[in-house]
């Protein structure tokens, strides 16, 4: 059960609604690969919008470094617009004159997205001014970006003190999914972290091994901890300084009881532009000049046999490369065992994350999951038992 406001509890006709979404969507060569994360947000716009309410959409977009042209949200209005078969108008800043024109020319019902607010340096330092001048803007705030809600920044957290603050209805759905889902999973559960995002997940683990009977790491994660072992990893991506956090994650686990299952072989190519090429390697066995893309078919099999053990799985992070042929096998092969098991009634798996999401869809496995959360690092502090600053924040 939600313990905080939700829009059943908001007055928004004719109301300025400033609503924190996660438009962090998957794209590749500028076109959207997966728009999951816009599809869960319609049914909060439409019906602040069909009550009447002036929708202004704050929302980041990947980690610029001030104002990159690369990273605005100008094509995801254009894509949201499509999906919600409405207008979307969009103003070049989320502060300041650009900002409040167009919010003063937004009708009741009308939907706006602000660019990207991580343009600014007070967003991610959750800045008090930069805070007032988001509120400047908006007369309430809900927010419906569950995946960003580990963020305590002035979109995600601030706002929330300073506006009468309301929960959108993906954050109640996926608060309410994961409690009913999880918060006394059947056990054995198993945990998969895979991924790139190594350096803010990485810490992670060191809980979670306290809480899961068994972690399989694959992807840029599993990398750090092969090169921490003392194992060649040529050319692959990994966070090598934290080969010491990876170790101090091992010694957890052994104390734990928490198996760990790591790669035994690694799809290999020279570059991540691979083309035709690519070669199976043991993980003992790297070549210096190449990277590792991908797990293995004897790495797979090891995964699927403790997908077989579990009786809970929770999913974050690809195990390859995914969004280049072939090194989507991994994580195609792994995903469909996964779905095949829940839907015999084997297993409650519960996936999470922008790209685990995409990965998932293009496996064809989604819909077989129990429940699959937009929310990847959100998901993995959630299950961690962590306080998520942007749900506190909402709290009556
Ligand atoms: N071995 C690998 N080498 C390089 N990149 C990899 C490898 N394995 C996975 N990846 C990359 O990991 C990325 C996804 O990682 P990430 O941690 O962002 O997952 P996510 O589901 O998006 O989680 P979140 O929602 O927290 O961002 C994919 O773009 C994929 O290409
Ligand atoms: O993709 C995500 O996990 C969310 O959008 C948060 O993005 P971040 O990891 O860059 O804060």
């Amino acid at each position: 059960m939600t313990a905080f406001r939700t829009l059943d509890q908001a007055e928004v006709k004719g109301k300025r609604v400033l609503v924190r979404v996660d438009l962090n969507v998957p794209m590749e060569n500028g076109r959207i690969t997966d728009a999951t994360r816009i599809e869960r947000i319609l049914p909060t716009l439409r019906e602040i919008s069909d009550k009447g309410g002036k929708v202004i959409l704050l929302a980041h977009f990947g980690r610029p470094k001030g104002r990159d042209p690369k990273e605005s949200l100008k094509p995801v209005a254009e894509a949201l617009a499509q999906h919600l078969k409405k207008g979307v108008a969009f103003a070049d800043d989320c502060i300041g004159e650009a900002a409040a024109t167009a919010v003063g020319a937004l009708k009741d019902g009308g939907v706006l997205l602000l660019e990207n607010t991580r343009f600014h340096a007070g967003e991610e330092k959750n800045d008090p001014a930069f805070v007032q001048e988001l509120a400047k803007l908006g007369d309430l705030y809900v927010n419906d970006a569950f995946s960003t809600a580990h963020r305590a920044h002035a979109s995600t957290e601030g706002l929330a003190h300073v506006l009468p603050s309301f929960a959108g209805r993906t954050m109640q759905a996926e608060l309410d999914a994961l409690a009913k889902g999880l918060e006394s999973p059947k056990r054995p559960l198993v945990a998969i972290v895979g991924g790139a995002k190594v350096s803010t997940k990485i810490d992670l683990l060191e809980n979670l091994v306290q809480k899961v009977d068994a972690l399989v790491i694959g992807g840029g994660m599993a990398n750090t901890f092969l090169h921490a072992m003392g194992l060649g990893i040529g050319k692959s991506l990994a966070e090598k300084d934290l080969a010491d956090t990876a170790l101090r994650i091992l010694d957890r686990a052994r104390e734990t009881n928490c198996a760990i299952i790591l790669p035994v072989d690694g799809v290999c190519a020279y570059d991540f532009k691979a083309g035709a090429y690519n070669q199976t390697f043991g993980i003992d066995a790297i070549p210096d000049d190449q990277m590792i893309l991908d797990v293995g078919s004897q790495s797979v099999e090891r995964v699927n046999a403790a997908i077989n053990d579990a009786k809970t799985l929770v999913w974050n992070g690809p195990l390859g490369a995914f969004e280049i042929t072939p090194f989507d096998q991994g994580t195609v092969a792994t995903a469909r065992h996964a779905a095949e098991r829940t839907r015999a009634g084997k297993l409650v798996s519960v996936a999470g994350g922008g790209d685990t999401v995409s990965a998932l869809n293009h496996a064809g496995a989604a819909d077989g999951f129990s429940y699959v959360s937009t929310a990847g690092g959100a998901f993995l502090e959630w299950l961690e038992g962590k306080p998520l600053p942007g749900v506190d924040a909402l709290k009556a």
